[in-house]
């Protein structure tokens, strides 16, 4: 269960004005981190929560197939023990905030949430809703081991360019190597979608980046040869290269034909009747 003392989470839709005052609290809060909706009671026990982290600037077809890959997978249980969370991170390690709102990004979550539940007729999973003021994923899973007491393992839905960050030595200042991470290896497993385009060196080559790890060559940087065994690939079931970028480029310039391969289609006929990302 998730603790959320502040104030009661609604598991209808919520609406914008709404999400606009969670938001605004939050900001204003100490708190890293806030839960905003879901679908089903929090007293339902989970055992395994699968975390998509994401800007959701906006949520994807990418988004959607690595989200579902959480409920198709029997070898991590059963539906009922699962539960999966949408986080928005409001701080990015890289990225300043822009082009969408906040409170616009989280309508549209909320909107991809009926989108994937959809997709899973007739099954009703737990799906949250959550923001965070932590960039890491270190940190992130330590906040949530917090607020899901009840969970046992955080799986952490990625891509593989999110992989190369996480284990990427600049993160981790003072002393600029991944041992900070062996907590987090110890308590979460990673699931990596490998990520098509030219950029990424193709799908052999990001096998070869896990076997590198598998094969401790990384050690020097701290990066042990166990984490390999905590780090899944899935297949990338997309047909051509997903992303949020991509479908801000193709709304700015007018290119509605490629945008039902990009998006859900909840969320494509929430933009088709708003201005966000009509502009550079
Ligand atoms: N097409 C994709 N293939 C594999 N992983 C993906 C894909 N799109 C997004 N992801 C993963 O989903 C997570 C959240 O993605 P994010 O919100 O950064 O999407 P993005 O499309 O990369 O965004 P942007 O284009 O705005 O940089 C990241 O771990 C990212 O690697
Ligand atoms: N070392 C890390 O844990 C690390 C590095 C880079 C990005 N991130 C996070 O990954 C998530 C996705 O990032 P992008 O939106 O930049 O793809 C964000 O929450 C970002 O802050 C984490």
């Amino acid at each position: 269960m998730m603790s959320n003392s502040e104030e009661s989470v609604t598991t209808m839709a919520p609406s914008l004005s709404l999400l606009r005052s969670q938001l605004s609290s939050f900001t204003a809060s100490s708190a890293s981190l806030k839960l905003i909706h879901s679908t089903a009671p929090l007293t339902v026990t989970a055992k395994t929560l699968f975390v998509l982290d994401s800007s959701f600037n906006p949520p994807t077809r990418a988004h959607l197939n690595i989200a579902l890959s959480s409920f198709k997978d029997r070898s991590t249980g059963p539906i009922e023990e699962k539960r999966l969370l949408l986080l928005l991170a409001t701080q990015n390690a890289d990225k300043a905030p822009k082009p969408a709102s906040f409170e616009e990004r989280l309508s549209m979550i909320s909107i991809f949430v009926s989108d994937i539940l959809s997709s899973l007729t007739p099954l009703s999973p737990a799906i949250d809703i959550a923001v965070t003021k932590h960039a890491r994923f270190l940190d992130k899973s330590e906040e949530l081991m917090r607020h899901y007491p009840n969970v046992t393992e955080q799986v952490y839905l990625i891509g593989y360019d999110t992989l190369i960050r996480i284990l990427d030595i600049k993160y981790y200042p003072p002393a600029y190597t991944l041992k900070p991470l062996e907590v987090f290896f110890r308590n979460n497993r990673i699931r990596c979608m490998h990520r098509l385009g030219d950029l990424w060196g193709g799908r052999e080559g990001q096998d070869d980046y896990l076997r590198n790890i598998g094969s401790g060559n990384r050690e020097a940087e701290g990066c042990k040869k166990e984490w390999a065994e905590r780090i899944e690939f899935i297949e990338n079931e997309n047909s051509t290269p997903v992303s949020s970028t991509r479908v801000r480029e193709a709304i700015c310039n007018k290119e509605e034909g490629v945008l039902d391969d990009l998006l859900t289609e909840g969320v494509r006929s929430w933009l088709r009747d708003r201005d966000v990302y009509t502009q550079d």
